[in-house]
């Protein structure tokens, strides 16, 4: 497998004139091969958008090493751009234009040719609304109309920040079906989100990032593996004899109002043989699997008392995202 996206130690911190420093991004890693949907999960204001606005040229990095199909970033990015599209920053379009007429206005400055706007209308599900105003648009469309001129150049390569973000849950599944289309024609996707159920449905690779690190990278199903703790829940009529025979058997059993939860067992058959040689007949047994969303919460720092907001991840004395009326001292000559 080919190496698409390669950022090694990545570091990128904000000076802000109100707040002061703020790191984003602290020493980041991450690797996408080709053919993957890779899934880059994080909480708000854990560096996603800053690393991915980093790749591509948007900010400039302090420190680390970045390639985008094999070429340095953001320096050579030129030489692959036609290879890549993103859509990082929202996408603002004229409300007036069509989908159709926004997206020749774009083959034309892309060099593309206009035939691709059928083609790309069709692959993003817009072909019959093409041909109306972008602002009777729903957000979900518009979306649709920003994964559509990203894929005009046909790119190898898709980088979306947060494609679901402000969707209903129809939108969700929508965007969801149209990146798994793309994906399956050989499109490489990597995909940020603080939505772990999509890109567990969605991603067959992911990397962890919270307060600007890596916590986990790997395939889905292999950092969830990794997070197994083998324990199997039991349902039984006669709760404390079960776990007095387990225990017995030298098994640790933890017991809760309805049911048992045995710790360290690596398939059901040991506690059912226990307890069903001793006529404890078991009701319920089923392996306990992680999913994403409590790796997620034990990777990215502690959930805290049900009754306390969890605080936005990244920034030590922040309780929200600072980047509204906040000046970022570095971009200053890279904006200007
Ligand atoms: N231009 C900026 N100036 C100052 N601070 C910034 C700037 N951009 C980002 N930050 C800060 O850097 C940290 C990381 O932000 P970033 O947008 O990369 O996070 P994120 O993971 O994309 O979050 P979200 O999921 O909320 O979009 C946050 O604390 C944010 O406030």
């Amino acid at each position: 497998m080919s190496a698409v996206i390669e950022i090694e130690g990545l570091r990128k911190t904000f000076h802000s004139l109100r707040r002061g420093r703020r790191v984003a991004v602290d020493g980041f890693d991450l690797l996408v091969e080709a053919g993957q949907v890779h899934g880059f999960l994080g909480p708000n204001g854990s560096g996603k958008t800053t690393t991915l606005r980093a790749l591509l040229g948007l900010v400039r990095a302090d420190d680390g090493r970045m390639r985008v199909l094999g070429e340095p970033a953001p320096d050579r990015l030129p030489r692959v751009a036609g290879r890549v599209g993103a859509i990082v920053e929202s996408p603002q379009f004229f409300g007036n234009f069509t989908g159709h007429r926004t997206l020749r206005l774009l083959a034309r400055a892309g060099g593309v040719p206009t035939s691709r706007i059928d083609e790309v209308l069709e692959q993003v599900g817009l072909r019959d609304r093409g041909h109306e105003r972008v602002k009777g648009y729903s957000l979900g469309m518009k979306q649709r109309l920003a994964v559509a001129s990203a894929l005009l150049k046909s790119p190898e390569l898709l980088i979306l920040d947060e494609p679901a973000n402000g969707l209903d849950p129809a939108g969700i599944r929508e965007m969801r079906d149209l990146v798994r289309t793309l994906a399956d024609s050989g499109v490489t996707v990597l995909l940020s989100s603080h939505i772990l159920a999509e890109i567990q449905l969605i991603c067959d690779h992911v990397t962890i990032i919270s307060r600007g690190r890596r916590v986990a990278a790997g395939r889905v199903d292999e950092v969830l593996a990794g997070f197994d703790r083998h324990e199997v829940l039991v349902r039984v009529d006669e709760p404390d004899r079960a776990a007095e025979l387990l225990r017995a058997a030298g098994l640790t059993v933890t017991e809760h109002p309805d049911h048992l939860v045995v710790h360290g067992v690596d398939d059901g058959a040991t506690v059912s043989r226990t307890l069903g040689e001793q006529g404890a007949w078991v009701r319920e047994l089923t392996p306990l699997r992680p999913d994403l969303e409590s790796v997620f919460l034990e990777l990215t720092g502690p959930a805290g008392h049900p009754a306390v907001p969890r605080q936005v991840d990244g920034s030590p004395e922040s309780g929200a995202d600072a980047r509204d009326g906040e000046i970022d001292l570095d971009r200053r000559g890279v904006d200007a």
